[in-house]
């Protein structure tokens, strides 16, 4: 596309140079800039991206947006904010791929990614192909791509978009974390429908206040538009928790329809008579769409709402009840969520993804309904994240399992014995014998590997489907599923 047909739309846009060239990509990071791409310097977090400008142009720039006056030798577009030009730029770069897409995003503290694959799955299984994007992967068809981010930024969601329509997929569904919101991410996106999961404490590194956090999330749902016509491909919903406050909020500043769902409050979508078993949950599903008896594979009541909030946004696209109940009955799992880890031991060995205080305790008193024995908490807390949320965590271990191992998670820029202090200040109060501290996270899973007799449960928690552990800057390969499988064989 021309530099020119790219810019029109920006109001405020200063060109020195010619405008009349070939724009072949939109890159925000130097070093994968190619010959023909635009360049958009970012201020970011820790640098400023007007500082590799020069190294952008030599790798081949052929125009670059900034926020500054700079001195290269190739087209030079000045914006108030290159952010927000970057939004509309991508958008019609790669031709408002949203909006020959119905985009479903996800946002939430808990359960995103597990709502996504099971909305994803309903809508695939129903012969309309949907892509997807979340903390995992991009997925589309039968190919993934690796994803930096939950949600990644604006070029490469719109990048993604357009590969997805081009692949021939009716649907995009992804994750819309609150750091996206919060960070414009989204921007361009022309969503479908928006789905709230629930609202417990995370992030207060970067939101600092719960209503700030709510606020974030709720960027999702005013974005939403007010379609209201007689095709309804063409309607906006907005699928809310009935069973959390938050959703009042939400639902009072969408201009969307509303479709609610939940298990204690009277909701549009809900589910009752649950039973936990062996082979997974069983309940009765109730719908303005009639009611069907459902039996999940997944364990747990969060996953009871994840499937809820799947049924409903299923619901609202017109999928009849019979074949969502087929879809979600053939989930049998989700990378890294409630993963078992079987060598033929008699004890259970689990790793899950629960990095919060919210999914902490409900996984842990999940594992209480079942285990017979022992149950041990392998736990630790992410580096350069919310502080405030480890000492919780760990008196959630220390609580709901018989015998918790403090570790490290992703220690990131942090000293790891640094983030273990704060965890151990929230157990002052508990009897030693209920918790040790041990800083390597492997000998940690082996540890509470070899302590467990039959019938005990070991809950290695934290990191789930993650395949590194980064330590200073650096990923090492590390993955608990691998970790407790030569724990489990030596
Ligand atoms: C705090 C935060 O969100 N940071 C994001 C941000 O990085 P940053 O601002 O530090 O970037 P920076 O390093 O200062 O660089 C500024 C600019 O210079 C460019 N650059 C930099 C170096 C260079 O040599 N050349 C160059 O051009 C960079 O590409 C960038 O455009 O922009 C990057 C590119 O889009 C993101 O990958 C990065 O996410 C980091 C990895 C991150 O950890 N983010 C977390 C907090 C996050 O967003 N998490 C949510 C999920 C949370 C949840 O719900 O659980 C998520 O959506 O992933
Ligand atoms: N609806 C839910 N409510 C509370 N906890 C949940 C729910 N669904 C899943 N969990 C727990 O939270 C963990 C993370 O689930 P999932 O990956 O689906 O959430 P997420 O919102 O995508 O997380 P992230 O913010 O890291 O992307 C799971 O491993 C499980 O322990
Ligand atoms: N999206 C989450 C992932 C946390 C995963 C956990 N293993 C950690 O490193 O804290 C975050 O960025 O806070
Ligand atoms: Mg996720």
């Amino acid at each position: 596309m021309k530099l020119k047909e790219l810019l029109r739309p920006l109001v405020i846009a200063k060109v020195v140079g010619n405008a009349d060239i070939e724009i072949m990509g939109i890159e925000t990071d130097s070093r994968r800039v190619r010959p023909g791409h635009l360049f958009v310097a970012l201020r970011g977090f820790t640098v400023d991206g007007h500082r590799f400008v020069r190294q952008a142009v030599e790798q081949g720039a052929v125009a670059v947006l900034v926020e500054e006056d700079v001195d290269v030798p190739v087209t030079v577009v000045r914006v108030p904010d290159t952010r927000r030009a970057m939004a509309v730029l991508a958008a019609t770069f790669y031709r408002h791929p949203t909006r020959e897409l119905k985009l479903i995003g996800v946002t939430g503290t808990n359960g995103k990614t597990t709502t996504v694959h099971l909305i994803q799955r309903i809508l695939n299984d129903f012969g309309t192909p949907a892509g997807m994007i979340g903390t995992i992967h991009m997925q589309i068809g039968d190919r993934t791509y690796p994803v930096q981010n939950t949600t990644p930024d604006v070029v490469e969601l719109q990048k993604g978009f357009r590969m997805m329509r081009d692949a021939g997929c009716a649907y995009a569904v992804i994750e819309a974390s609150s750091h996206a919101l919060d960070l414009g991410r989204t921007r361009g996106c022309e969503f479908h429908s928006a789905v709230f999961t629930n609202l417990t404490q995370d992030h207060l590194d970067y939101h600092k206040t719960m209503e700030e956090y709510r606020a974030a999330k709720g960027l999702l749902f005013s974005q939403l538009g007010n379609r209201y016509e007689d095709d309804p491909a063409d309607n906006r919903y907005a699928i809310l928790n009935a069973d959390d406050e938050a959703s009042a909020y939400f639902a009072r500043i969408t201009p969307a329809q509303v479709i609610t769902y939940g298990i204690e409050q009277n909701a549009d979508v809900r589910a009752e008579q649950i039973r936990q078993g062996a082979d997974g949950t069983r309940f009765v599903l109730r719908t303005f769409r009639g009611d069907v008896d459902l039996h999940l594979q997944l364990v747990g009541k969060f996953n009871v709402y994840n499937a809820l909030a799947a049924t409903a946004t299923a619901l609202a696209e017109g999928i009849p009840l019979e074949h969502i109940k087929r879809s979600l009955e053939s989930v049998s799992g989700v990378n890294g969520r409630f993963e078992k880890v079987d060598e033929g031991q008699p004890f259970t060995v689990l790793v899950d993804y629960a990095h919060t205080p919210d999914s902490l305790e409900n996984v842990l008193k999940t594992i209480r309904e079942f285990a017979e024995g022992t149950i041990y908490c392998v736990v630790g807390c992410g580096g350069d994240r919310d502080r405030t949320k480890r000492p919780i965590m760990a008196k959630i271990a220390a609580t709901y399992a018989d015998v918790a191992l403090f570790t490290s998670d992703n220690p990131r820029t942090e000293d790891p014995e640094a983030i273990l202090a704060d965890m151990v200040e929230g157990v002052k109060e508990v009897p030693k014998d209920r918790y040790d501290v041990i800083v390597d996270r492997r000998e940690a899973i082996f540890e509470a590997i070899r302590r467990a007799r039959p019938g005990d449960v070991v809950l290695i928690a934290g990191k789930g489907h993650e395949t590194y552990q980064e330590i200073n800057g650096v990923r090492h390969d590390f993955d608990d599923r691998e970790v407790a499988r030569e724990a489990l064989r030596s």
